[in-house]
Protein backbone atom coordinates (compact mmCIF):
# COMPACT_ATOMS: atom_id res chain seq x y z
CA UNK A 1 0.00 0.00 0.00
CA UNK A 2 1.71 3.52 -0.98
CA UNK A 3 1.52 6.33 1.05
CA UNK A 4 -2.14 7.62 1.54
CA UNK A 5 -2.79 10.99 -0.18
CA UNK A 6 -5.38 12.50 -2.30
CA UNK A 7 -5.65 15.50 -5.07
CA UNK A 8 -5.73 18.73 -3.42
CA UNK A 9 -9.23 19.13 -4.39
CA UNK A 10 -10.95 16.02 -2.91
CA UNK A 11 -14.40 16.31 -2.05
CA UNK A 12 -14.97 14.71 1.38
CA UNK A 13 -18.51 14.74 2.23
CA UNK A 14 -21.40 12.08 3.76
CA UNK A 15 -24.72 10.80 2.09
CA UNK A 16 -28.39 10.10 3.07
CA UNK A 17 -31.70 9.65 1.06
CA UNK A 18 -34.95 11.09 1.75
CA UNK A 19 -36.76 8.61 3.27
CA UNK A 20 -34.59 6.94 5.86
CA UNK A 21 -33.44 10.18 7.77
CA UNK A 22 -36.31 13.00 6.97
CA UNK A 23 -39.37 11.79 8.72
CA UNK A 24 -42.91 13.62 8.02
CA UNK A 25 -43.93 12.27 4.98
CA UNK A 26 -47.23 13.18 4.45
CA UNK A 27 -46.54 16.92 5.70
CA UNK A 28 -47.14 20.12 3.85
CA UNK A 29 -48.61 18.67 0.97
CA UNK A 30 -46.69 15.67 0.17
CA UNK A 31 -47.80 12.80 -1.34
CA UNK A 32 -46.71 8.78 -0.13
CA UNK A 33 -43.92 6.88 -1.67
CA UNK A 34 -43.91 3.40 -2.13
CA UNK A 35 -42.07 3.03 1.19
CA UNK A 36 -44.15 4.80 2.92
CA UNK A 37 -46.62 1.68 2.21
CA UNK A 38 -44.20 -1.03 2.16
CA UNK A 39 -42.73 0.20 5.95
CA UNK A 40 -46.12 0.14 7.23
CA UNK A 41 -47.25 -3.36 6.31
CA UNK A 42 -45.85 -6.07 8.53
CA UNK A 43 -46.53 -8.59 5.52
CA UNK A 44 -43.66 -6.99 3.28
CA UNK A 45 -41.42 -5.16 6.45
CA UNK A 46 -38.61 -7.58 8.11
CA UNK A 47 -38.73 -5.02 11.20
CA UNK A 48 -41.88 -4.83 12.03
CA UNK A 49 -43.35 -1.40 13.31
CA UNK A 50 -39.79 0.62 11.75
CA UNK A 51 -41.33 3.18 9.51
CA UNK A 52 -40.04 6.61 8.00
CA UNK A 53 -42.72 8.19 9.87
CA UNK A 54 -39.94 10.25 12.34
CA UNK A 55 -36.69 8.30 11.46
CA UNK A 56 -34.08 11.22 12.31
CA UNK A 57 -36.71 13.92 12.28
CA UNK A 58 -34.33 15.71 9.62
CA UNK A 59 -37.42 17.74 7.89
CA UNK A 60 -37.75 19.31 11.21
CA UNK A 61 -34.37 19.72 12.49
CA UNK A 62 -32.50 20.22 8.77
CA UNK A 63 -31.10 23.58 9.92
CA UNK A 64 -29.32 22.26 12.87
CA UNK A 65 -28.40 19.14 10.51
CA UNK A 66 -26.62 21.37 8.22
CA UNK A 67 -24.79 22.98 10.89
CA UNK A 68 -23.63 19.81 12.63
CA UNK A 69 -22.28 18.71 8.72
CA UNK A 70 -20.47 22.42 9.06
CA UNK A 71 -19.11 21.71 12.61
CA UNK A 72 -18.05 18.19 11.36
CA UNK A 73 -15.91 20.19 8.44
CA UNK A 74 -17.58 18.18 5.40
CA UNK A 75 -17.17 19.94 2.15
CA UNK A 76 -20.42 18.44 0.31
CA UNK A 77 -23.33 16.50 0.96
CA UNK A 78 -25.25 14.02 -0.99
CA UNK A 79 -28.94 13.88 -0.42
CA UNK A 80 -31.68 12.95 -2.29
CA UNK A 81 -35.25 14.23 -2.92
CA UNK A 82 -38.34 12.60 -1.84
CA UNK A 83 -40.12 12.94 -5.29
CA UNK A 84 -43.64 12.69 -3.79
CA UNK A 85 -43.22 15.91 -2.02
CA UNK A 86 -42.71 17.99 -4.79
CA UNK A 87 -45.02 15.95 -6.97
CA UNK A 88 -47.66 14.50 -5.08
CA UNK A 89 -49.16 11.87 -7.78
CA UNK A 90 -45.92 11.54 -8.80
CA UNK A 91 -46.52 14.19 -12.18
CA UNK A 92 -48.64 17.15 -13.09
CA UNK A 93 -49.47 19.77 -10.00
CA UNK A 94 -46.14 20.76 -8.38
CA UNK A 95 -46.43 20.85 -4.85
CA UNK A 96 -44.41 24.35 -4.13
CA UNK A 97 -44.34 23.34 -0.33
CA UNK A 98 -42.25 20.18 -0.55
CA UNK A 99 -39.77 21.85 -3.49
CA UNK A 100 -39.17 24.63 -0.90
CA UNK A 101 -37.93 22.02 1.45
CA UNK A 102 -35.06 21.35 -0.92
CA UNK A 103 -34.50 24.83 -1.71
CA UNK A 104 -34.28 25.51 1.87
CA UNK A 105 -31.89 22.41 2.18
CA UNK A 106 -29.85 23.53 -0.77
CA UNK A 107 -29.36 27.13 -0.09
CA UNK A 108 -28.64 26.20 3.84
CA UNK A 109 -25.64 23.98 2.56
CA UNK A 110 -24.51 26.62 0.50
CA UNK A 111 -24.64 29.34 2.78
CA UNK A 112 -22.53 27.04 5.69
CA UNK A 113 -19.90 26.22 2.18
CA UNK A 114 -21.11 22.52 1.87
CA UNK A 115 -21.55 21.45 -2.07
CA UNK A 116 -24.84 19.67 -2.55
CA UNK A 117 -24.76 16.33 -4.29
CA UNK A 118 -28.53 15.89 -5.48
CA UNK A 119 -30.00 12.57 -5.64
CA UNK A 120 -33.37 12.55 -7.75
CA UNK A 121 -34.57 8.89 -7.33
CA UNK A 122 -32.79 6.79 -4.34
CA UNK A 123 -36.04 4.52 -3.82
CA UNK A 124 -38.92 5.61 -2.81
CA UNK A 125 -41.16 6.15 -6.25
CA UNK A 126 -44.54 7.91 -5.29
CA UNK A 127 -47.39 5.84 -4.61
CA UNK A 128 -50.08 7.11 -7.32
CA UNK A 129 -47.22 5.99 -9.74
CA UNK A 130 -46.78 2.49 -8.18
CA UNK A 131 -50.93 2.79 -8.59
CA UNK A 132 -50.24 3.25 -12.85
CA UNK A 133 -47.64 0.15 -12.80
CA UNK A 134 -44.50 1.97 -11.41
CA UNK A 135 -41.31 1.10 -13.60
CA UNK A 136 -43.08 -1.79 -15.22
CA UNK A 137 -44.78 1.13 -17.01
CA UNK A 138 -43.28 2.04 -20.28
CA UNK A 139 -44.33 5.72 -19.38
CA UNK A 140 -42.07 5.67 -16.09
CA UNK A 141 -39.30 7.20 -18.08
CA UNK A 142 -41.09 10.03 -18.58
CA UNK A 143 -42.89 10.52 -15.66
CA UNK A 144 -39.28 10.67 -14.30
CA UNK A 145 -38.13 12.93 -16.81
CA UNK A 146 -41.09 15.65 -16.04
CA UNK A 147 -39.80 15.28 -12.31
CA UNK A 148 -36.21 15.54 -13.45
CA UNK A 149 -37.24 18.94 -15.09
CA UNK A 150 -39.16 20.63 -11.92
CA UNK A 151 -36.22 20.19 -10.16
CA UNK A 152 -33.29 21.27 -12.75
CA UNK A 153 -35.36 24.10 -13.24
CA UNK A 154 -35.84 24.90 -9.75
CA UNK A 155 -32.36 24.53 -8.02
CA UNK A 156 -29.82 23.76 -11.15
CA UNK A 157 -26.96 26.55 -10.55
CA UNK A 158 -27.20 26.23 -6.73
CA UNK A 159 -26.85 22.15 -7.02
CA UNK A 160 -24.39 21.49 -9.83
CA UNK A 161 -23.52 17.82 -9.17
CA UNK A 162 -26.88 15.88 -9.97
CA UNK A 163 -27.49 11.88 -9.71
CA UNK A 164 -30.22 10.17 -11.77
CA UNK A 165 -30.88 7.09 -10.03
CA UNK A 166 -29.10 5.28 -7.02
CA UNK A 167 -28.74 1.81 -7.81
CA UNK A 168 -31.34 0.58 -10.47
CA UNK A 169 -29.76 -2.82 -9.21
CA UNK A 170 -31.31 -2.76 -5.63
CA UNK A 171 -34.35 -1.42 -7.02
CA UNK A 172 -34.85 -4.13 -9.51
CA UNK A 173 -33.46 -6.85 -7.66
CA UNK A 174 -35.04 -6.18 -3.99
CA UNK A 175 -38.22 -4.45 -5.43
CA UNK A 176 -39.22 -6.61 -8.40
CA UNK A 177 -37.47 -10.13 -8.08
CA UNK A 178 -37.20 -10.63 -4.37
CA UNK A 179 -39.57 -8.73 -2.70
CA UNK A 180 -37.59 -7.55 0.49
CA UNK A 181 -37.70 -4.22 -0.50
CA UNK A 182 -40.73 -1.62 -1.93
CA UNK A 183 -43.01 -2.71 -4.05
CA UNK A 184 -42.57 -5.60 -2.88
CA UNK A 185 -42.64 -7.56 -6.31
CA UNK A 186 -41.69 -11.19 -6.50
CA UNK A 187 -41.62 -11.87 -10.30
CA UNK A 188 -38.68 -12.71 -13.09
CA UNK A 189 -40.79 -11.74 -15.62
CA UNK A 190 -40.99 -8.38 -14.45
CA UNK A 191 -37.29 -7.50 -12.85
CA UNK A 192 -35.91 -7.43 -16.39
CA UNK A 193 -38.93 -4.37 -17.40
CA UNK A 194 -38.45 -2.38 -14.21
CA UNK A 195 -34.67 -2.79 -14.67
CA UNK A 196 -34.92 -1.61 -18.12
CA UNK A 197 -37.23 1.47 -17.93
CA UNK A 198 -34.97 2.62 -15.11
CA UNK A 199 -31.99 2.98 -17.19
CA UNK A 200 -34.70 4.76 -19.81
CA UNK A 201 -35.71 6.80 -17.20
CA UNK A 202 -31.49 7.68 -16.73
CA UNK A 203 -31.49 8.29 -20.25
CA UNK A 204 -34.44 10.92 -20.30
CA UNK A 205 -33.29 12.53 -17.41
CA UNK A 206 -30.31 13.45 -18.89
CA UNK A 207 -31.65 14.02 -22.31
CA UNK A 208 -33.37 16.78 -20.02
CA UNK A 209 -30.91 18.05 -17.82
CA UNK A 210 -28.71 18.79 -21.34
CA UNK A 211 -31.57 21.14 -23.01
CA UNK A 212 -31.69 22.65 -19.23
CA UNK A 213 -28.56 22.19 -17.37
CA UNK A 214 -25.85 23.80 -17.35
CA UNK A 215 -23.39 21.72 -14.84
CA UNK A 216 -22.72 17.88 -13.89
CA UNK A 217 -25.23 14.85 -14.08
CA UNK A 218 -24.11 11.46 -13.24
CA UNK A 219 -25.61 7.75 -12.52
CA UNK A 220 -24.85 6.00 -9.31
CA UNK A 221 -24.48 2.33 -8.83
CA UNK A 222 -23.61 -0.16 -6.50
CA UNK A 223 -20.70 -2.30 -7.25
CA UNK A 224 -19.71 -5.59 -5.30
CA UNK A 225 -16.48 -7.28 -7.29
CA UNK A 226 -16.60 -10.58 -7.53
CA UNK A 227 -13.90 -13.17 -7.15
CA UNK A 228 -13.94 -17.12 -8.08
CA UNK A 229 -13.56 -19.18 -5.48
CA UNK A 230 -11.29 -21.63 -7.45
CA UNK A 231 -9.68 -21.26 -10.47
CA UNK A 232 -12.08 -24.38 -12.01
CA UNK A 233 -13.69 -23.39 -15.12
CA UNK A 234 -17.11 -23.63 -13.55
CA UNK A 235 -16.37 -20.81 -10.74
CA UNK A 236 -14.79 -18.69 -13.49
CA UNK A 237 -18.68 -18.89 -15.03
CA UNK A 238 -20.01 -18.88 -12.02
CA UNK A 239 -18.25 -15.54 -11.60
CA UNK A 240 -18.74 -14.13 -14.74
CA UNK A 241 -22.53 -14.54 -14.13
CA UNK A 242 -22.70 -13.04 -10.76
CA UNK A 243 -20.60 -10.15 -12.28
CA UNK A 244 -23.04 -9.11 -14.71
CA UNK A 245 -26.06 -9.58 -13.37
CA UNK A 246 -25.03 -7.38 -10.43
CA UNK A 247 -22.49 -5.07 -11.30
CA UNK A 248 -22.39 -4.90 -16.18
CA UNK A 249 -25.96 -5.19 -16.18
CA UNK A 250 -26.19 -1.36 -15.40
CA UNK A 251 -22.35 0.08 -16.38
CA UNK A 252 -22.57 -1.53 -19.70
CA UNK A 253 -25.90 -0.23 -20.99
CA UNK A 254 -24.90 2.97 -19.74
CA UNK A 255 -21.91 3.36 -20.54
CA UNK A 256 -21.53 1.09 -23.60
CA UNK A 257 -25.04 0.96 -24.67
CA UNK A 258 -25.41 -2.81 -24.06
CA UNK A 259 -26.90 -5.34 -21.99
CA UNK A 260 -23.91 -8.55 -21.54
CA UNK A 261 -24.46 -10.98 -22.71
CA UNK A 262 -25.17 -13.37 -19.40
CA UNK A 263 -28.20 -11.58 -18.55
CA UNK A 264 -29.65 -13.52 -21.54
CA UNK A 265 -28.88 -17.14 -20.00
CA UNK A 266 -29.62 -15.93 -16.50
CA UNK A 267 -33.05 -14.60 -17.50
CA UNK A 268 -34.22 -17.06 -20.18
CA UNK A 269 -37.81 -16.63 -21.57
CA UNK A 270 -37.75 -13.82 -19.17
CA UNK A 271 -35.28 -11.67 -21.20
CA UNK A 272 -37.29 -9.48 -23.81
CA UNK A 273 -35.29 -8.24 -26.95
CA UNK A 274 -34.98 -4.75 -26.30
CA UNK A 275 -35.53 -1.85 -29.13
CA UNK A 276 -31.83 -0.46 -29.99
CA UNK A 277 -33.11 2.84 -30.00
CA UNK A 278 -33.42 2.55 -26.28
CA UNK A 279 -30.12 1.55 -25.85
CA UNK A 280 -29.15 4.64 -27.40
CA UNK A 281 -31.53 5.96 -25.13
CA UNK A 282 -29.87 4.75 -22.00
CA UNK A 283 -26.52 5.42 -23.60
CA UNK A 284 -26.12 9.15 -22.42
CA UNK A 285 -22.51 11.20 -21.81
CA UNK A 286 -22.37 11.58 -18.67
CA UNK A 287 -20.30 13.98 -16.42
CA UNK A 288 -19.34 11.54 -13.74
CA UNK A 289 -20.25 7.87 -11.78
CA UNK A 290 -20.86 7.78 -8.62
CA UNK A 291 -19.86 3.85 -6.75
CA UNK A 292 -21.25 2.39 -3.79
CA UNK A 293 -19.09 0.12 -2.61
CA UNK A 294 -19.46 -2.05 0.70
CA UNK A 295 -18.32 -5.26 0.06
CA UNK A 296 -16.74 -7.89 -2.33
CA UNK A 297 -18.49 -11.80 -3.31
CA UNK A 298 -16.50 -14.65 -3.24
CA UNK A 299 -18.25 -17.02 -5.98
CA UNK A 300 -18.34 -20.37 -6.18
CA UNK A 301 -20.99 -22.36 -8.66
CA UNK A 302 -23.80 -24.04 -6.87
CA UNK A 303 -27.00 -24.83 -8.13
CA UNK A 304 -28.81 -23.96 -5.04
CA UNK A 305 -28.03 -20.55 -5.45
CA UNK A 306 -29.51 -18.31 -7.84
CA UNK A 307 -27.45 -17.71 -11.08
CA UNK A 308 -25.90 -21.13 -10.06
CA UNK A 309 -23.90 -18.50 -8.55
CA UNK A 310 -23.17 -19.10 -4.43
CA UNK A 311 -21.11 -16.97 -2.03
CA UNK A 312 -17.65 -18.35 -0.30
CA UNK A 313 -17.76 -17.19 3.80
CA UNK A 314 -13.77 -15.65 3.72
CA UNK A 315 -11.70 -15.64 7.33
CA UNK A 316 -12.11 -12.10 7.59
CA UNK A 317 -14.07 -9.66 9.73
CA UNK A 318 -17.91 -9.28 8.62
CA UNK A 319 -19.95 -6.01 9.54
CA UNK A 320 -23.99 -5.86 11.29
CA UNK A 321 -25.33 -6.76 7.88
CA UNK A 322 -22.82 -9.83 6.90
CA UNK A 323 -20.70 -7.90 4.80
CA UNK A 324 -16.86 -9.13 4.53
CA UNK A 325 -14.64 -5.71 5.06
CA UNK A 326 -12.37 -5.92 2.12
CA UNK A 327 -10.76 -2.85 0.97
CA UNK A 328 -9.05 -4.13 -1.96
CA UNK A 329 -11.87 -5.14 -3.66
CA UNK A 330 -12.81 -0.77 -3.61
CA UNK A 331 -9.04 -0.53 -5.19
CA UNK A 332 -9.52 -3.55 -7.66
CA UNK A 333 -13.27 -2.22 -8.99
CA UNK A 334 -12.38 1.74 -9.55
CA UNK A 335 -9.09 0.43 -11.88
CA UNK A 336 -11.98 -2.26 -13.12
CA UNK A 337 -14.16 0.53 -14.10
CA UNK A 338 -10.92 2.65 -15.78
CA UNK A 339 -9.92 -0.27 -18.01
CA UNK A 340 -13.64 -1.12 -18.91
CA UNK A 341 -15.15 2.40 -19.41
CA UNK A 342 -12.51 4.93 -19.60
CA UNK A 343 -11.55 7.56 -17.98
CA UNK A 344 -14.18 9.43 -16.30
CA UNK A 345 -14.13 11.26 -13.16
CA UNK A 346 -15.56 9.16 -10.05
CA UNK A 347 -17.21 9.40 -6.75
CA UNK A 348 -17.26 7.31 -4.25
CA UNK A 349 -20.94 7.80 -3.69
CA UNK A 350 -21.45 5.40 -0.88
CA UNK A 351 -18.54 3.80 1.85
CA UNK A 352 -19.45 2.71 5.44
CA UNK A 353 -20.60 -0.04 7.50
CA UNK A 354 -23.10 -1.29 10.10
CA UNK A 355 -21.52 -2.14 13.16
CA UNK A 356 -23.22 -2.55 16.55
CA UNK A 357 -23.67 0.52 18.18
CA UNK A 358 -25.62 0.93 21.29
CA UNK A 359 -29.19 2.89 21.29
CA UNK A 360 -27.90 5.35 23.73
CA UNK A 361 -24.45 7.46 23.84
CA UNK A 362 -22.71 7.00 27.37
CA UNK A 363 -21.13 10.46 28.47
CA UNK A 364 -21.69 12.09 26.04
CA UNK A 365 -19.39 9.73 23.58
CA UNK A 366 -19.71 6.68 21.01
CA UNK A 367 -16.80 4.70 20.42
CA UNK A 368 -17.00 2.93 17.18
CA UNK A 369 -13.72 1.41 16.48
CA UNK A 370 -14.24 -1.32 14.27
CA UNK A 371 -16.25 1.74 11.58
CA UNK A 372 -12.97 3.53 12.24
CA UNK A 373 -10.62 0.79 11.02
CA UNK A 374 -12.87 0.37 8.61
CA UNK A 375 -13.09 4.05 7.20
CA UNK A 376 -9.26 4.24 7.38
CA UNK A 377 -8.73 1.15 5.66
CA UNK A 378 -11.17 2.10 2.31
CA UNK A 379 -9.68 5.67 2.55
CA UNK A 380 -6.70 3.94 1.77
CA UNK A 381 -8.08 1.73 -0.98
CA UNK A 382 -9.13 5.08 -2.69
CA UNK A 383 -6.13 6.66 -2.33
CA UNK A 384 -4.37 3.45 -4.16
CA UNK A 385 -6.67 3.91 -6.95
CA UNK A 386 -5.90 7.47 -7.45
CA UNK A 387 -1.86 6.29 -7.16
CA UNK A 388 -2.92 3.96 -10.34
CA UNK A 389 -3.98 6.85 -12.21
CA UNK A 390 -7.96 6.69 -11.51
CA UNK A 391 -9.86 9.93 -11.69
CA UNK A 392 -11.15 9.78 -8.01
CA UNK A 393 -12.95 13.10 -7.85
CA UNK A 394 -14.23 12.83 -3.86
CA UNK A 395 -15.79 10.14 -1.09
CA UNK A 396 -19.23 10.36 0.17
CA UNK A 397 -19.18 8.72 3.22
CA UNK A 398 -22.71 6.27 4.26
CA UNK A 399 -23.92 7.88 6.26
CA UNK A 400 -23.97 10.67 8.13
CA UNK A 401 -26.34 9.57 10.43
CA UNK A 402 -28.00 6.51 11.92
CA UNK A 403 -31.03 5.82 10.11
CA UNK A 404 -33.44 3.81 8.99
CA UNK A 405 -31.55 0.85 7.27
CA UNK A 406 -35.20 0.01 4.86
CA UNK A 407 -36.67 -3.10 5.67
CA UNK A 408 -34.10 -3.91 8.32
CA UNK A 409 -35.19 -1.05 10.14
CA UNK A 410 -33.50 0.65 13.01
CA UNK A 411 -31.30 -1.65 13.76
CA UNK A 412 -28.39 -1.32 11.57
CA UNK A 413 -26.44 1.51 12.44
CA UNK A 414 -24.82 3.08 9.50
CA UNK A 415 -24.08 6.05 10.70
CA UNK A 416 -20.99 8.25 11.90
CA UNK A 417 -23.13 10.39 13.75
CA UNK A 418 -25.35 8.32 16.58
CA UNK A 419 -29.32 8.70 16.44
CA UNK A 420 -31.03 8.18 19.89
CA UNK A 421 -34.50 7.38 18.06
CA UNK A 422 -35.51 7.96 21.17
CA UNK A 423 -34.53 11.58 21.87
CA UNK A 424 -33.25 12.30 18.49
CA UNK A 425 -30.31 13.56 20.16
CA UNK A 426 -27.15 13.12 17.82
CA UNK A 427 -23.58 12.50 18.99
CA UNK A 428 -21.07 12.15 16.46
CA UNK A 429 -19.06 8.91 16.92
CA UNK A 430 -15.35 8.06 17.51
CA UNK A 431 -16.20 7.68 13.48
CA UNK A 432 -16.79 11.42 12.72
CA UNK A 433 -14.03 12.68 14.70
CA UNK A 434 -11.23 10.47 12.68
CA UNK A 435 -13.33 11.55 9.59
CA UNK A 436 -13.16 15.35 10.58
CA UNK A 437 -9.47 15.20 11.13
CA UNK A 438 -8.93 13.66 7.58
CA UNK A 439 -11.20 16.13 6.06
CA UNK A 440 -8.75 18.84 7.53
CA UNK A 441 -5.51 17.29 6.63
CA UNK A 442 -6.90 15.98 3.10
CA UNK A 443 -6.01 12.48 4.56
CA UNK A 444 -2.57 13.48 5.82
CA UNK A 445 -3.54 12.42 9.50
CA UNK A 446 -4.08 8.74 7.85
C1 LIG B 1 -25.98 -3.85 -1.73
O1 LIG B 1 -25.48 -2.77 -0.97
C2 LIG B 1 -25.60 -1.54 -1.64
O2 LIG B 1 -24.39 -1.16 -2.20
C3 LIG B 1 -26.11 -0.48 -0.74
C4 LIG B 1 -25.88 -0.26 0.62
N1 LIG B 1 -26.63 0.82 0.93
C5 LIG B 1 -27.29 1.24 -0.19
N2 LIG B 1 -26.93 0.46 -1.19
C6 LIG B 1 -28.29 2.34 -0.26
O3 LIG B 1 -27.95 3.27 -1.27
C7 LIG B 1 -28.48 3.01 1.09
O4 LIG B 1 -29.75 3.65 1.08
C8 LIG B 1 -28.32 1.96 2.21
O5 LIG B 1 -28.70 2.49 3.47
C9 LIG B 1 -26.86 1.50 2.22
C10 LIG B 1 -26.51 0.57 3.39
O6 LIG B 1 -27.17 -0.65 3.23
Amino acid sequence: MTRVSFPADFLWGAATAAYQIEGSPLADGAGPSIWQRFSHDPRLMAAKGDTGDVACDHYNRMESDVALMKALGLKAYRFSVAWGRVLPQGTGRVNAAGLAFYERLVDTLIAHDIEPLCTLFHWDMPAALDDRGGWLNPDSAEWFADYARVMFQALDGRVKKWVTLNEPWVVTDGGYLHGALAPGHRNMFEAPIASHNLMRAHGRAVQVYREVGAHQIGLVVNIEPKYPATDSAADAAATARADAYMNRQYLDPAMLGTYPDELREIFGEAWPEWPTDDMALIRQRLDFVGINYYTRNVVTADASWPLNAGPVRQDATYTETGWEVYPQGLTDLLVWFKDRYGDLPLYITENGAAFYDPPQAEDGAVHDPLRVSYLKKHFAAVSDAIAQGVDVRGYMLWSLFDNLEWSLGYSKRFGMVHVNFATQERTPKDSAKLYSQVIATNGAVL
